[in-house]
């Protein structure tokens, strides 16, 4: 559909300019383009467009910079800023200088496309919104990967919102994070941040845990107690692992979230409470609805926003950079040196599935920060179980050897000699344990497997002093 309006594309880089140009042209908007923020900042003197689309890197002043002057005269001009510095908080310090979207390079034209047209069809509506002045402090949240893009975005979109928002993931995804900097960057960011475990608390605490209780209210209800409803007054409420709620805690939930108020446990007056709700789940909540365990009541009003964060086999180009983060915090945590990652470990680490996520990755860190014994790690200070699941899920070649590499470079550094007497019985060693493992102890069916004689196996068996006693059918 074609639309009509007045767009500035502002960047250095000629063939960005031209592919944006063409795109937007071709939907009917009037377009400029600038190849510098000075060069913008002086054509404004004479008429501002109905929106800009801005680059932040660029020779001379930077695009960020240009938006704090444009929004000195221009408050409620719509600005999209591209840029392939993807963290978050120059996602958020966009948004907070006033800006109305960001989008990380490199980008979909047609999604580019798209937001600028409704930059342009919103330009009026975004006239009176007014961005709060949240707190940035989210350098934390580390990813680079696009799929992480998405959800910087997301939080970017809702900074000035206190919509509810369900948030998707494995476990160990960073679930939690994301529900912080989304309160973090909301208007709600001076009020407290309440996080409450679903799958933590016994079935029959859930609800006096959420509403509270008075006095007396069942046996060990000594005095009265807030809930965590109540203490997240003004604020949000974090309810992690929603798919584990009991069926008339959902209830309630919905209730709650219906009118506003609800009782404490024991409780005859009912208490009225102002909570943004982030819930999350590993679960799938449409087929917990499906096979009648979660309430489709329930799930409607709190699926209006759904964030997805992706597992970190699906984000391995941040793999190495969490870790760096990790290994220096264990560092500081524990007052040591921080340890650093030789090439083929961060290789090696980023090969891994990681089914626990970031989390598991961070524990690996910890664990490399106690255990490694040089401020190398090798691919062998890996823990074993790890190196093992490896194993099981997709031992490609490289991986041993890459290990294996890591070990005789240790060796050597170590100033032993003659290395293959003790590395080549090893390997042996282990080919033949396996082999054998697989065919229940038969030393004939492992030969074969091995590619040996089965005469060749038994001197081997000898010469390395194995102590395999013969299967009965050998
Ligand atoms: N992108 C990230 N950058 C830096 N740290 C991260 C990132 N994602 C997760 N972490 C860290 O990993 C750990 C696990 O994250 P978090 O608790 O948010 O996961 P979760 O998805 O809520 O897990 P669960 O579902 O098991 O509760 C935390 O210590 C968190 O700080």
């Amino acid at each position: 559909m074609k639309m009509s309006g007045n767009v500035w594309i502002v960047d250095d880089d000629r063939s960005i300019r031209w592919v944006l140009e063409r795109a937007l042209d071709q939907v009917g908007l009037e377009i400029r383009t600038f190849e510098s923020a000075d060069e913008v900042l002086k054509q404004l003197k004479h008429g501002a467009p109905d929106a800009v689309i801005s680059d932040i890197r660029m020779p001379g002043m930077d695009g960020l910079e240009m938006l704090n002057i444009i929004r000195e005269t221009h408050a409620d001009m719509p600005i999209i800023i591209m840029t392939a510095h993807s963290d978050l908080d120059s996602a958020v310090a966009s948004y907070q200088g006033g800006a109305f979207e960001y989008l990380p390079k490199p980008f979909d034209i047609d999604e580019a496309v798209a937001l600028v047209k409704r930059a342009v069809e919103h330009a009026v509506e975004q006239r009176s919104e007014i961005v709060t002045d949240a707190e940035v402090d989210t350098a934390e949240i580390i990813g680079e990967a696009p799929a992480m893009q998405e959800v910087f975005r997301a939080i970017g979109r809702l900074s000035h919102s206190n919509i509810t928002v369900l948030i998707n993931g494995e476990s160990g995804t960073g679930k939690e994070l994301v529900a912080h900097a989304l309160h973090k960057h909301s208007p709600r960011s001076s009020q407290s941040f309440i996080p409450l475990n679903m799958a933590a608390i016994p079935k029959d605490l859930i609800e006096s845990e959420l509403f509270g209780h008075e006095k007396g209210a069942f046996t060990g209800a000594a005095s009265a107690r807030r809930g965590r409803f109540e203490q997240a007054d003004g604020g949000t409420l974090f309810l992690d692992e929603i798919g584990d709620m009991p069926a008339e805690t959902q209830t309630r939930l919905l209730r709650v979230l219906a009118d506003g108020e609800f009782y404490r446990v024991g409780g005859h007056t009912p208490v009225k409470v102002d909570v943004r709700i982030i819930a999350a789940t590993h679960q799938n909540l449409e087929g917990l609805v499906q096979q009648g365990r979660f309430r489709e009541d329930l799930f409607h009003r709190l699926n209006v926003i759904r964030i997805h964060i992706p597992t970190l086999s699906e984000r391995r180009e941040d793999i190495a950079r969490l870790a760096r983060h990790f290994l220096q915090r264990s560092a500081e945590e524990l007052n040591v040196e921080p340890k650093v990652l030789k090439a083929e470990t961060e290789e090696f680490m980023c090969d891994l599935a990681w089914p626990g996520n970031v989390r598991q990755l961070e524990n690996t860190c910890r664990w490399l920060t106690v255990m490694a014994s040089g401020r190398e790690v090798l691919v062998s200070d890996m823990p074993p179980e790890l190196v093992e699941q490896q194993g099981k899920a997709e031992v490609t070649t490289s991986n041993w050897e890459h290990a294996l590499r890591n070990w005789a470079d240790q060796q050597l550094a170590a100033g032993h000699k003659s290395i293959l007497d003790s590395a080549v019985p090893s390997f042996e060693k282990i080919m033949i344990e396996t082999a054998l493992t697989h065919t229940a102890g038969r030393r004939r069916d492992a030969a074969e497997l091995l590619g040996w004689g089965r005469n060749t196996l038994t001197r081997k068996i000898k010469e390395l002093n194995m102590a395999i006693e013969s299967a009965e059918d050998d």
